[in-house]
C-alpha cells in the first residue's frame, strides 16, 4: 500500500515489493488508494503478477493510487479493514507512507486481535476462518518528499524532490539575474525544513527560513537585509530566499513568503514569490530514490518474512548508506518530539533531533552563505594560504566544491588559491589564481572546473 502523500519513489518501492515477494514464495496484493483500498475491499485489492509492475521504476506518483482515509482513523473502518484482509487470505501488510501512515499500521497491528475477536464474535467470520490469522505483520517503508521521519537518514521520494526544486531555483535564476531581481521560493516540507535547507545549500540561497532554526522576532527582518544587502554590494546581481512552508520566528508566529516579499521590498529590491507547490511532488525519482526503494522493498519483504507477534514492527530506513530495519513505534516518537520541541521553542533540541547531519548542514550552509562578514575571522596569525587543485577527468560537482571551500575561506580569513592545470600547476609558477567571493558566484550549478 501507498499512503499518506504521493512521493517520488513510490512506483519503484510498490514494484521491489511484489517482485521480491514472488521471488520469495508469497502472494503479493497490492492495495488501491492507501487505507481506502482496506476499507472498501473488492476490486481494491489486487493479487499482482510479476509483469503487472513493469516501468513502474521510471514513473512518478503512485500507480496503485494513495489517499488520505477519514474511516481509517475509526475502529468500525479498521474492523471492515481487518475483514477484508482475512477474507483475501492477507495476514500482512506493508505500507508504504509517512508518519500518519506508518502510526495508523500499527495502531492497526495492535488492535488486530480484538478486531478478530470481534469478527468473530458478531458472526461475520468463524473460528476456523480466522485461525490462519491470529497475528498481523507490519513492515513501514517511509515514502514523504518531507524527509521528516527520524531514525533515517533519507525517506523515499526526498532526494527527487529536492532535484526538483534546484532544478526550479535555477531556471528563476535566469529571469533574476536578467533583471536583477530578488526572489522568494517557497517548498514544501510541512513541519520539516529539511528541503528548505537542503535546497538553500543546493542552490546558493542568501537566507533561508526553516522551522528547526527560527529567526528572533522583530528582528529577522533586519538581518534579511543586512545579509542580502551585503551580497548586492559584493556585485550580486540576484536575491533568492529560500521559505520552508513551516517557517516561523522563535515566538511560533508563522512567516510567510509575502512576509519576506515585504522586507525586500523595502530594501529597494524588484521582488517576485514563486511557490513551488506540488511540481516538488511530481515527475520520475531521481536514480537515488529509485536505488532507495528498490533496496527497502526487498528488505521490507524479508522484514516480513522474518518477524514474529514479539517483534515491534519494524520500519526500513536507511543509516549512513546501510539499510536498517528500526523499531517503528520509536522512530515515528521520535518524529513527534521534534514538534513538541518546537512547541516549546527548544530549538536546540529540534535540530538535534532531526537527524545526524542536519545542524552540521546547516552550519555548513552558514559558512557558505555568509550572513556575517566579520565574526567569523580569525586572527591574522592564524590565517592560511591555501591551494586547490584537481587532478584528473573532471566531474560534475567540483565548481560547487571549490565554491564553498572558497566561501569558507574567506569567511575565516584565509586566501584559497585555486591552482590551474593540475600537480603541473605546483611546479610552474604563475598558475595560481585567488579565489574571491565574486569569482565563485554561481559555482554551484556550474559543470567543469572553474579554475
Ligand atoms: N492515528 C491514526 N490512526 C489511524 N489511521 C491513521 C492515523 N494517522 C494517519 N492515519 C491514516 O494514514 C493516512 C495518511 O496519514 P497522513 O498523516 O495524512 O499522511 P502521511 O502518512 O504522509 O503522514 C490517514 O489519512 C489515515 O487514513
Ligand atoms: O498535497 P496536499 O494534500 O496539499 O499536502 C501537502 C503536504 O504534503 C507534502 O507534500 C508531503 O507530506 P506527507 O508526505 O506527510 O503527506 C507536504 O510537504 C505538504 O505540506
Amino acid at each position: 500500500m501507498t499512503s499518506g502523500g504521493d512521493a517520488p519513489g513510490m512506483n519503484p518501492a510498490v514494484r521491489a515489493v511484489v517482485r521480491a515477494g514472488i521471488y520469495y514464495g508469497c502472494d503479493v496484493f497490492a492495495v488501491y488508494e492507501g487505507y481506502t483500498g482496506l476499507v472498501e475491499g473488492g476490486d481494491l485489492l489486487k493479487k499482482m503478477g510479476w509483469e503487472d509492475v513493469r516501468s513502474y521504476l521510471s514513473e512518478g506518483g503512485t500507480n496503485i493510487g494513495t489517499a488520505r482515509c477519514k474511516e481509517f482513523r475509526q475502529r468500525e473502518g479498521r474492523l471492515t479493514a481487518a475483514y477484508n484482509m482475512v477474507i483475501n487470505g492477507i495476514d500482512a501488510l506493508i505500507v508504504c507512507g509517512g508518519d500518519g501512515s506508518l502510526t495508523g499500521a500499527d495502531l492497526f497491528r495492535s488492535e488486530w486481535p480484538s478486531l478478530i475477536e470481534e469478527l468473530v464474535s458478531s458472526g461475520k467470520l468463524t473460528t476456523k476462518e480466522v485461525e490462519p490469522y491470529k497475528n498481523l505483520t507490519i513492515v513501514g517503508l517511509v515514502g514523504s518528499i518531507d524527509n521528516d521521519m527520524s531514525s533515517t537518514d533519507a525517506t523515499i521520494g526526498a532526494f527527487s524532490s529536492l532535484e526538483r526544486i534546484s532544478e526550479m531555483v535555477d531556471y528563476i535564476d535566469a529571469t533574476a539575474k536578467s533583471h536583477s531581481r530578488a526572489f522568494v521560493v517557497e517548498v514544501m516540507g510541512r513541519h520539516c525544513g529539511w528541503l528548505g535547507l537542503m535546497s538553500g545549500l543546493s542552490t546558493g540561497a542568501d537566507f533561508i527560513f526553516i522551522p528547526e532554526r527560527p529567526p528572533k522576532a522583530g528582528k529577522w527582518q533586519d538581518d534579511l537585509k543586512k545579509v542580502c544587502s551585503r551580497h548586492r554590494n559584493k556585485g550580486k546581481r540576484k536575491t533568492t530566499v529560500i521559505v520552508a512552508e513551516g517557517a516561523i520566528d522563535d515566538e511560533l508566529n508563522p512567516i510567510t513568503s509575502e512576509d519576506v516579499k515585504k522586507v525586500l521590498v523595502d530594501l529597494g529590491l524588484d521582488t517576485r514569490i514563486t511557490t513551488l507547490g506540488h511540481v516538488q511532488r511530481g515527475g520520475t525519482a531521481v536514480a537515488y530514490d529509485r536505488m532507495l526503494a528498490t533496496l527497502q522493498g526487498v528488505e521490507a519483504v524479508r522484514a516480513v518474512l522474518e518477524t514474529t507477534p514479539d517483534t515491534p514492527s519494524p520500519m526500513i530506513g536507511i543509516l549512513e548508506n546501510k539499510i536498517v530495519r528500526q523499531p517503528l513505534v520509536e522512530a515515528v516518537k521520535l518524529t513527534k518530539s521534534v514538534a513538541d520541541a518546537i512547541e516549546s521553542k527548544n530549538f536546540n533540541k529540534a535540530m538535534n533531533l532531526r537527524d545526524s547531519s542536519f545542524e552540521e548542514a546547516y552550519n555548513q550552509y552558514l559558512a557558505t552563505s555568509i550572513h556575517d562578514d566579520e565574526s567569523q575571522l580569525l586572527p591574522e596569525g592564524e590565517r592560511l594560504n591555501i591551494g586547490i587543485v584537481h587532478v584528473g577527468a573532471s566531474s560534475s560537482g567540483l565548481n560547487a566544491a571549490t565554491r564553498a571551500a572558497a566561501l569558507y575561506c574567506i569567511s575565516k580569513g584565509h586566501k584559497l588559491y585555486g591552482i590551474q592545470n593540475g600537480f603541473s600547476g605546483l611546479i610552474e609558477l604563475g598558475n595560481l589564481k585567488e579565489l574571491n567571493w565574486l569569482d565563485v558566484e554561481g559555482w554551484h550549478n556550474k559543470g567543469g572546473w572553474g579554475v
